[in-house]
C-alpha cells in the first residue's frame, strides 16, 4: 500500500442478497464504519442490477459515504437488447464503479477480451469508474505464466483508452485458482502481479498514470489474510466476494484487519 493512494475495499455480492437484504447489508455497514474508516480508506459495494435502486435511496437519504457500482455493464448504451443494462441507466442510478471482465463473466458468459475493452470503454463514456479484473488460471500459474497472461489481458482491455481515462481506473488483480476457494495468494504473489501491472501502466502511459491506478487484490480475502496483503506496495486496496456479505467482516476488512477504526 502507497500512502499516495487512498485504499478501496469493494464488495462483490456476486448473486446474493435480494433488495431487502441489501438495504440491511448496507445499513449495517453504514452504522459500523466510522467516518474516521472512510478517511482511511474507501469502502464500496457492488450489488446485484435489482439492489442498486434501494442502495441508492438509502445512500442518498442518509447521505452515507460508502460507494457503490454494478457489477457488469452492456457495450451498448440503448436499444434492442434484451437483457442488458447500460452505462446510462448505471450512472442514473448512481454508481461510482462498474466491473468489467470478471472472471465469472469471462467463464460463464464467454466474455473475451474485445468484449472486456468494449465495457471498459462504455463506462468511461457514462462517466463511471471500471473495475477492470483480471488474472490467470491454475494451469497458466502452474506454468509460471501468471504475469504475461494477465499482462496480456491488461493491455487488451485498455486498448483506445486514453491517458486521462486510464488515470482513474482500477485494477483488480484476481488470481482464478483463488477466487471462492479458499486457497488466498500470497503477499508476495500478489505484490509480483499488481507491481508489474503498474510497471506495464507506465510502459502504455507514463509514470503518473501508473502511480495514481489503484491494483486491487482478490481471491478469498477475509480478515485475517487482508493485512499482509495490504502491506504490499502495489496492492491499493481488495475486492471481495464471499467474505464482503458478512458485515462484520467486511467492516474488518475495509480496516485491515486491525480490531477498531
Ligand atoms: O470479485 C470477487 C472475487 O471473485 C473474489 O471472490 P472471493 O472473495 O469469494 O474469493
Amino acid at each position: 500500500m502507497s500512502t499516495a493512494r487512498k485504499p478501496l475495499m469493494a464488495g462483490n455480492w456476486k448473486m446474493n442478497l435480494n433488495h431487502l437484504e441489501a438495504i440491511a447489508l448496507v445499513q449495517k455497514l453504514a452504522f459500523t464504519l466510522t467516518d474516521k474508516d472512510f478517511d482511511r480508506a474507501d469502502a464500496a459495494v457492488l450489488p446485484p442490477f435489482t439492489d442498486l435502486r434501494s442502495v441508492q435511496t438509502l445512500v442518498d437519504g442518509d447521505k452515507l459515504r460508502i460507494l457503490y457500482g454494478a457489477q457488469d455493464v452492456s457495450e451498448h448504451d440503448g436499444g434492442a437488447y434484451t437483457g442488458e443494462v447500460s452505462g446510462t441507466m448505471l450512472a442514473k442510478l448512481g454508481c461510482t464503479f462498474v466491473l468489467a471482465g470478471h472472471s465469472e463473466r469471462r467463464q460463464y458468459h464467454r466474455e473475451d477480451d474485445q468484449l472486456v475493452n468494449a465495457k471498459v470503454q462504455a463506462a468511461y463514456r457514462h462517466g463511471l469508474t471500471p473495475i477492470l479484473c483480471v488474472g490467470e488460471g491454475l494451469p497458466v500459474r502452474q506454468a509460471g505464466g501468471q504475469v504475461a497472461y494477465t499482462l496480456s489481458q491488461l493491455d487488451a482491455a485498455l486498448n483506445g483508452v486514453k491517458t486521462d481515462q486510464a488515470k482513474s481506473i482500477v485494477v483488480a488483480y484476481e488470481p482464478v485458482w483463488a477466487i471462492g476457494t479458499g486457497e488466498v495468494a500470497t503477499p508476495d504473489d500478489a505484490q509480483e502481479v499488481c507491481g508489474a501491472i503498474r510497471t506495464r501502466l507506465a510502459e502504455l502511459y507514463d509514470t503518473e498514470v501508473a502511480a495514481a491506478v489503484r491494483i486491487l487484490y482478490g481471491g478469498s480475502v477475509k480478515s485475517g489474510n487482508i493485512a499482509g496483503i495490504m502491506a504490499q506496495p502495489d496492492v491499493d486496496g481488495a475486492l471481495v466476494g464471499g467474505a464482503s456479505l458478512d458485515p462484520a467482516e467486511f467492516v474488518k476488512i475495509c480496516r485491515f484487519g486491525e480490531m477498531s477504526g
